[in-house]
């Protein structure tokens, strides 16, 4: 599978620069205990100028590249405006991240929409924006979308989304590429491509490998990126007679950049990647650019999930520290058994500081009523305390953003530190949030 000399080449421990990860080390203990007094726990911290660094290590590493944002990751509006700022195009999965995407003042061409097996009202509200925009782009993965597309007389922008057959990703749910549920496999793609020519104008093709793509998983990438630009090729220079060339404008090879979890991990060296990506899709067509798409890597380390300590639970087979926030509010350890570092930052109240107490193994738990509900298992924490603040790192993307109302409990807070000052950005939803629908529900019940 992976070539250890690649891998080796693609990972960099950090040394000098602008560091490539920010570790949950590396925060602010006495600065989060001060938000956590000042907004409570569970309270997700997002730092707006780590957001910016990470745009601007993106740029750097793909300076020929339309670099856009996967807006799934985290979709807050403070987060939007600072990459638009930033300069990177918005990568929409749903109507609903169109909609924020144009309220954080993406323009129609900055806009990709990536409609799978999309809801009705999805292209409904999609279509009307590209009806005031037109250089709004929707990428298709399925000949049922273009048809459907047609049927609401769209005949704009379209990307062929292809299934390329080759997959990478931090676990089996979220490895893309050959999951026949997204795009149109890659032998059908330039027929599917050209015949959408017809109706459409076609501007692009893509791929996505999956999320969470780890150093030693290049080689998965690499193969992706091959056959994107075989497939390009092919379209802008056909073989066969009478058949027309397509005037693509790019190639995008989807996102995926995975960040570093484990302290110990070594970060993903992005020029390493840049590098090899532009090898693999070599030689592009003239008038064609490469796209990529990353979620993860802008907004993860940005951001730490605070959660304070209420109970201390010595068992015979391990110490269960319960807290306050669990898997509704940080879905991706029970969904994907993933790692998120923890750190104890202390506080409770007359125990020692925490870095003056012994590492002790222990299960972090969450509230929910669900075995599953542990934010991390065996972990050598500084011997947690009622009252402790835990900071749960690497917590920016997909945090928030998976976070529900399971067990009847409102979603967490946010803040926003920019330029050094922080600001809430989401409010903490109260007991009332949980039943408005149904409250609102009924009301329009009764006026019927
Ligand atoms: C189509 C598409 N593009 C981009 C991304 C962003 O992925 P990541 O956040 O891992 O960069 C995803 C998520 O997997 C995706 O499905
Ligand atoms: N939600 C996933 C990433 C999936 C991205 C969507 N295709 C995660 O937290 O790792």
């Amino acid at each position: 599978m992976s070539d250890p000399d690649a891998a080796a080449g693609a990972t960099d421990g950090g040394t000098g620069g602008d560091p490539p990860v920010r570790r949950v080390s590396d925060w602010d203990g006495e600065r989060l205990r001060g938000l956590a007094d000042a907004h409570e726990t569970p309270l997700y911290v997002q730092d707006l100028d780590r957001v910016r660094e990470n745009c601007e290590r993106l740029l750097g590493a793909f300076p020929d590249a339309d670099v856009r944002y996967a807006v799934k990751a985290h979709t807050g509006q403070a987060v939007l405006e600072a990459v638009r700022d930033a300069g990177l195009d918005a990568e929409c999965a749903s109507a609903g991240e169109v909609d924020r995407a144009l309220a954080a003042g993406f323009d129609g061409s900055r806009l990709h929409y990536t409609a799978v097996n999309p809801p009705a009202r999805d292209l409904d509200y999609v279509v009307g924006v590209a009806a005031a925009d037109p250089d709004l782009t929707v990428t298709v993965g399925a000949v049922d979308t273009l048809d459907r597309l047609a049927e609401r007389g769209y005949d704009g922008r379209v990307c062929v989304r292809v299934n390329p057959g080759v997959g990478a990703g931090h676990h089996e749910k979220v490895t893309t590429g050959g999951a026949a549920k997204f795009g149109i496999p890659y032998d059908r793609a330039a027929t599917a491509a050209r015949d959408a020519a017809e109706r459409f104008d076609v501007v692009g093709v893509h791929a996505h490998a999956g999320s969470g793509i780890d150093p030693d998983q290049l080689d998965s990438h690499r193969e992706l990126v091959a056959r994107m630009g075989e497939l390009a090729r092919d379209l802008t220079d056909p073989d066969g007679e009478g058949v027309a060339p397509l005037d693509l404008e790019y190639v995008d090879v989807g996102g995926g950049f995975g960040v570093p979890y484990r302290e110990d991990a070594p970060a993903l060296d992005l020029p390493a990647v840049a590098d090899a990506t532009r090898e693999a899709v070599a030689p592009l067509p003239e008038g064609v650019d490469l796209a990529v798409e990353p979620g993860r890597y802008v907004v993860a380390d940005a951001g730490v999930l605070l959660t304070q300590v209420n109970t201390v639970k010595p068992t015979p087979d391990e110490t269960v520290v319960g807290v306050d926030a669990g898997m509704t509010d940080l879905l991706r350890p029970s969904m994907y058994d993933a790692y998120h570092p923890i750190r104890n930052l202390g506080g409770a109240e007359g125990e020692p500081s925490a870095g003056e107490r012994e590492a002790t193994p222990v299960t972090v738990a969450g509230p929910i009523c669900e075995t599953g509900d542990t934010l991390g298992r065996d972990r050598a924490l500084a011997a947690p305390a009622r009252g402790d603040l835990l900071a749960v790192g690497v917590a920016g993307a997909y945090g928030y953003e998976m976070a529900s109302q399971y067990n009847s409990r409102p979603r967490p807070a946010e803040v926003a530190i920019d330029d050094g000052t922080a600001t809430t950005t989401r409010r903490r939803e109260t007991l009332g949030d949980l039943t408005t629908v149904e409250r609102e529900a009924a009301r329009q019940g009764a006026e019927r």
